[in-house]
């Protein structure tokens, strides 16, 4: 009896102290954070009153004032979460250059339901620090762990991004853009056309046929998953401004949840559906994945039989972790590309002279062939006007991380281990500090004689090992839809940049579409 009396004893000193160490823990990284300026707010809910309930074009415009205000860095304080958010390139080159801070912080969470251990959302940082500092025991302890899954998978991913593929992926763009050419013209009679539907329509059924082979999604499919990733967005804008629905008792009893639930059943089941007609065909034609055909009976391979070799080989992935890849890469592959085209398009309707000298190069260097991949690397002025689109509209326009130790900023804070790092490339891109004139459209800024910048100073697609895989892939699709586009249509402007306003979504969409008049040449 008198030891069961001390283990309980004992147990409870150690919880005791084990409690102290974190109070003490907290308080310090607590006053080593508060050092960080930060808009003024409520003792116990910080500034969160500024983002509940309120609209999420406020928010955005209010993350935009705190950028301007606080710049280079700022805190900004939840009732147990606080933020800082990074503006300044050296600061944002610490954290995303660097091995250690890989891991991606809770807001990518609030994504895991649909999308697992995807590339996009899987954890990393524990496995990569343990491989870099050589720790055995760790390394050992971490092979059950699902730090290593990014590593694994970003290793099993990459070839599919060779340029081999890349240059097979080129005809699937052209052949897409034709699509999308075809439907411009049906309705290049109305006085004005929103681009953002046709274009995403586009970009999907691209990255479905380079990616898994299905250029033949049906209609009704498409229509129904584009919905739904537009209210995956729209659930996780409402947890962010609603907090008390990340509280898993009351989110349980919730609609939303119900919703939510619904909708990633049918992202998973199209998912699940996209892989086992993919095997069906890898098991059919009995070959090896260099051999296999497109709908359109050329060969090619795609990211989907790289995977599914990768399974049958014994790699570290099962059939849940393919479809963790191909909703990531759905996703990732048809959003954000469609973003950008849709920006490059309002950019070329408003910026005449421009758009006379991409068509101008876009004849010179095509004539009258169907672009090729060498082609499309010619193209110099227009990837200067693509990387300009890209700098004003980053389709990606904040990246988020939790500092995995503690470090001192540029800028001179401490930053303690845990705490969530937001940086924000829509304001990096829009600093008079770093580009003269922000707002003016200038692809000249991109000639190498004007890039004395820092290196980090652009990063559309982020930067260092956790950066975009589809980088290459995104802007030879941008290239290719333009000179489609352009080749058979001047652009007139209808709705101007000044008439754009953005919804903080998964990327940065504009409310209300894009208004655009194609002309035919
Ligand atoms: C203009 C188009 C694109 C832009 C601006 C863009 C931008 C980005 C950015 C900023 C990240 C970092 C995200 C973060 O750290 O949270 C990222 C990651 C990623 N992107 Fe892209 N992306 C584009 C197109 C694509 C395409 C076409 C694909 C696939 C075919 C793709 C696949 C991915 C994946 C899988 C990741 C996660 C990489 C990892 O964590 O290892 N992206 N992208």
């Amino acid at each position: 009896m008198i030891t069961v009396y001390f283990l309980l004893w004992l147990l409870t000193l150690l919880l005791g102290f084990y409690s102290i160490s974190l109070l003490v823990k907290y308080l310090r990284n607590r006053s080593v954070i508060n050092k960080v300026p930060s808009p003024p707010g409520h003792w116990f809910w910080g500034n969160l009153d500024n983002i509940i309930g309120h609209d999420p074009e406020i928010i955005f415009d209010m993350l935009r004032g705190y950028a301007e205000k606080y710049w280079p860095i700022y805190r900004f304080n939840g009732i147990y979460i606080t933020t800082i958010n990074l503006l300044h390139p050296c600061d944002i080159e610490i954290v995303l250059s660097q091995m250690k801070h890989l891991s991606k912080s809770r807001i990518y969470t609030l994504l895991k339901t649909w999308l697992g251990e995807g590339l996009l959302t899987s954890t990393a940082t524990l496995y990569c620090v343990a491989r870099e500092n050589k720790n055995l025991l760790l390394l050992l302890l971490l092979r059950l762990n699902a730090g290593k899954k990014w590593q694994t998978r970003r290793k099993i991913l990459t070839p599919a991004f060779h340029f081999n593929i890349l240059q097979q992926s080129l005809v699937v763009f052209n052949e897409e853009t034709e699509k999308l050419i075809e439907e411009i013209e049906m309705n290049s009679d109305k006085s004005c056309i929103d681009v953002v539907p046709l274009i995403t329509q586009m970009t999907l059924q691209s990255i479905g046929e380079t990616a898994m082979g299905l250029g033949n999604i049906d209609n009704a499919t498409q229509l129904k998953y584009r919905e739904s990733v537009y209210k995956i967005g729209k659930l996780l804008i409402t947890k962010i401004a609603k907090p008390w629905y990340r509280i898993p008792f009351v989110y349980y009893f919730t609609q939303m949840r119900k919703e939510e639930l619904q909708t990633t059943d049918f992202l998973h089941d199209l998912a699940y559906q996209l892989i086992r007609s993919r095997e069906n065909i890898l098991l059919k034609e009995h070959d090896d994945i260099n051999k296999k055909t497109s709908y359109s009976g050329r060969k090619i391979v795609r990211m989907l039989d790289i995977l599914l070799m990768a399974k049958m080989e014994g790699s570290d992935i099962d059939l849940e972790g393919i479809r963790e890849e191909v909703d990531t890469f759905l996703f990732e592959g048809h959003d954000t590309t469609s973003m950008a085209i849709t920006f490059l398009l309002l950019m070329m309707a408003n910026h005449p002279n421009i758009q006379e000298t991409v068509s101008q190069e876009i004849s010179d260097v095509l004539g009258t062939g169907v672009p090729t991949y060498e082609n499309l690397l010619e193209l110099k002025y227009t990837e200067r006007v693509i990387k300009e689109t890209l700098r004003l509209y980053p389709s990606v326009p904040f990246i988020s991380r939790i500092a995995s130790e503690d470090f001192k900023t540029f800028t001179g804070y401490l930053i303690p281990k845990g705490t969530i790092l937001h940086m924000h490339i829509f304001d990096m891109h829009r600093d008079p500090r770093i580009y003269r004139d922000p707002l003016t459209f200038d692809p000249d800024r991109f000639l190498p004689e004007n890039c004395q910048r820092h290196p980090f100073a652009y990063i559309p697609f982020s930067a260092g090992p956790r950066n975009c895989i589809g980088q290459k892939f995104a802007i030879m699709e941008l290239k290719a839809v333009l000179c489609g586009i352009l080749r058979k249509f001047s652009l007139q402007h209808v709705d101007k940049p000044s008439d754009i306003s953005f919804l903080p979504d998964l990327v940065l969409r504009p409310r209300g579409g894009v208004k655009v008049k194609f002309v035919r040449k």
